[in-house]
């Protein structure tokens, strides 16, 4: 078939939607009051973690808003003052005279007042930056702490993503918090001189402003019903970039022609995200719209109404003047309350994802014993074990019996999906088992604390993680011993790696990553060595390798898997391989079959066996 023929246009991404079982929209059934009964909470909340990390930065922020508000109220008060005496009688200079003491109230009411403003934001500078990290830190320590099946139901991701905009919004937590109080503040102490000017403008003025509150609170609704709808898709397209533009894949996107669909896929569902973003603007506009005429309404009344109460002389001409800086004042801050009200809101809308997502981490976080194990794990017996992932309709491990014990070598070999490494998981009590039992030196997994068996294992998974740190980090993994370096060369002369470290620029110190400035790369298999290195640097009582030696040469499989032998005596030893001459090296090979153990033996015995091991080990010769 010639080059390019036959293609036809590529499927569009699926469309995703955050909202299913798992989720529910707090949107959908929050009648108005109740969100803005939420208010008054968001703000304690705020406060409380406030002042769990800066006390006297809250302090001052305090202060300062009760000396912006009081600056307000003294400004109004001394400008009533200086207008009687500007509009009195007698000569001007003798008017002037009399106004200037209230004048000089108002100068040092406003220096105080603005030097209150610059200090509440110095405060929230304090604070803000240590706020968003809390709230990060405990988002990445929630998702850490979840039982690893957890991390398999559906939605976790989803909730993760949503979780995420909390973080993002815990960035303007306090600033609007601050402005709230201090609009709440001036708009309290403003309407009380107002209310003393005359009874009928500040109920005027709050109709005035009441529509651009409710406008404000749907319009907060809509930008999160919005955002609530793109969560999935956004959560793909984050992860999908993150594929897309990572170095690691170059090769593949390039030789295999993908860029294109990449970008098709990308902005596809970038535009859908878009479309939804844009079909919620005509709502938002019309709700904006009708708020501002209504409220229009209202002031164009509160105005009238002051212009009538001079006129039929309810309200002296001389105070009139202060009415209007009151009007304007009290106005201004009404509408500041609405404004970072409806702020608050927003930031509780996601808040509450963040809690919500919070919630889950903890109810999915180990409920396990708290026994530990005093010795060396010894025994390893699972006895009748099944694990099911969430929404599959069968078992990936289905009543599985077996009983390893130190000194052994165990392999575990098996077609693709026959449920060697979910066994593995059981076996390193990742995964608890849903029927029958694990335990580690006669104790049962459930009752251990989790820590006591990883202390004890090493793990090289099927797909390890190659870690942006230094060699020695990536071998020690953040463990290192009182020994300096010996065990980390120790470990890396084991995987045969000292010639690659002696090489790279900085030897144990290089950073390993090549995105970053100043990284260097390994290879596959040089990573995958590198991986073996770390098991064996852990010194660990159960060691397990699944498909430790799939990218390495032959010389490179051959010393680790002799390495693997020299140290079997002290550990319990499981190796999952699909190279079955790999399983010479095991005292007892398993052989899984949709599930369970439908074979075991020496490699000899299974070889000569007829069953599936002889099989699969026929098909590896036969080319
Ligand atoms: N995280 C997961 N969520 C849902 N199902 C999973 C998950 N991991 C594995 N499975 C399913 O469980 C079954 C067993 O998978 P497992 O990874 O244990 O097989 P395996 O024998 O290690 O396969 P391979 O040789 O391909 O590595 C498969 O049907 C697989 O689709």
């Amino acid at each position: 078939m010639p080059v390019g023929a036959g293609r036809v246009a590529p499927p569009p991404p699926a469309e995703l939607r955050y909202g299913g079982k798992y989720s529910k929209n707090p949107l959908e059934e929050a009648a108005f009051a109740a969100m803005v009964r939420r208010l008054p909470s968001v703000l304690s909340r705020t406060a409380r973690m406030a002042w769990a990390i800066d006390r006297q930065a809250v302090l001052l922020l305090a202060g300062c808003q009760l000396a912006v508000g009081a600056g307000a109220a003294v400004q109004l008060t001394a400008t009533a003052h200086a207008m009687r005496a500007v509009f009195g009688t007698g000569p001007v200079p003798d008017r002037l005279h009399q106004a200037l003491p209230a004048l000089l109230v108002i100068t040092v009411a406003a220096v105080i007042s603005r030097t209150a403003t610059a200090l509440s934001s110095y405060a929230d500078g304090l604070i803000t930056p240590v706020l968003t990290t809390e709230a990060d830190s405990s988002l990445v320590a929630a998702v850490c702490r979840i039982e690893a099946a957890a991390r398999a139901e559906d939605g976790c991701a989803d909730r993760q993503e949503a979780a995420e905009m909390g973080v993002v919004r815990s960035h303007v937590m306090v600033q609007d918090a601050t402005r709230l109080t201090a609009a709440v503040i001036r708009m309290v102490t403003a309407s009380g001189v107002l209310t003393v000017l005359h009874p009928l403008l500040l109920p005027l003025l709050l109709l005035a402003v009441v529509p651009a509150g409710v406008g404000a609170v749907l319009h907060a609704r809509v930008t999160y019903e919005t955002h609530y709808a793109n969560v999935g898709d956004r959560n793909v397209r984050q992860n999908l970039r993150g594929w897309a533009t990572s170095a690691k894949f170059t090769d593949e996107i390039r030789a295999n022609t993908m860029t294109g669909y990449l970008n098709f896929w990308y902005r596809t569902i970038s535009e859908r995200i878009d479309a939804r973003t844009l079909t919620a603007a005509p709502r938002m506009l019309r709700i904006v719209l009708a708020s501002s005429a209504i409220g229009g309404i209202f002031l164009v009344a509160t105005w009238a109404a002051l212009a009538w109460l001079v006129s039929t002389g309810r309200i002296e001409p001389a105070i009139a003047g202060t009415a209007v800086v009151a009007v304007q004042t009290t106005l201004g801050a009404l509408s500041q309350v609405v404004i970072y009200g409806a702020a608050m809101f927003h930031t509780s809308l996601y808040l509450a994802d963040m809690d919500s997502f919070l919630d889950y981490a903890d109810r999915h976080a180990p409920r396990r014993g708290e026994l530990t194990l005093t010795g060396p794990v010894t025994e390893i017996r699972v006895e009748e074990a099944a694990y099911r992932y969430p929404g599959k309709e069968s078992p990936a491990v289905a009543g599985v019996s077996l009983t390893v014990r130190q000194g052994e070598i165990l392999a575990l070999v098996g077609e693709n999906g026959s449920g060697k490494s979910t066994l593995v998981r059981l076996l390193a009590g990742i995964f608890l088992a849903d029927k029958g039992t694990v335990s580690w030196n006669g104790e049962d997994v459930t009752r251990l604390d989790p820590d006591t068996l990883w202390v004890r294992s090493g793990l090289v998974p099927q797909s390890f993680a190659q870690w942006p740190l230094s060699v020695r980090d990536n071998v020690t993994l953040g463990q290192p011993r009182e020994d300096g370096d010996v065990l980390v060369r120790e470990a890396i002369d084991a995987v045969g790696l000292t010639e690659a470290v002696h090489q790279l620029p900085a030897g144990l110190d290089t950073l390993l990553a090549r995105d970053v400035w100043g990284g260097s790369e390994f290879s596959g298999g040089q990573w995958q060595r590198l991986a073996c290195a770390r098991a064996l640097y852990r010194r660990a009582g159960l060691l397990i390798l699944d498909e430790p030696t799939s990218e390495m040469d032959a010389r490179g499989e051959h010393t680790i898997l002799r390495k693997i032998k020299a140290l079997s005596g002290d550990c319990i030893t499981i190796v999952v391989t699909h190279q079955l001459v790999n399983t010479k090296i095991a005292d007892r090979i398993l052989v899984m079959d949709h599930g369970r153990i439908t074979e075991q033996g020496t490699y000899d015995q299974l070889a000569a066996g007829g069953g599936l091991f002889a099989d699969l080990l026929a098909l590896s010769t036969d080319r």
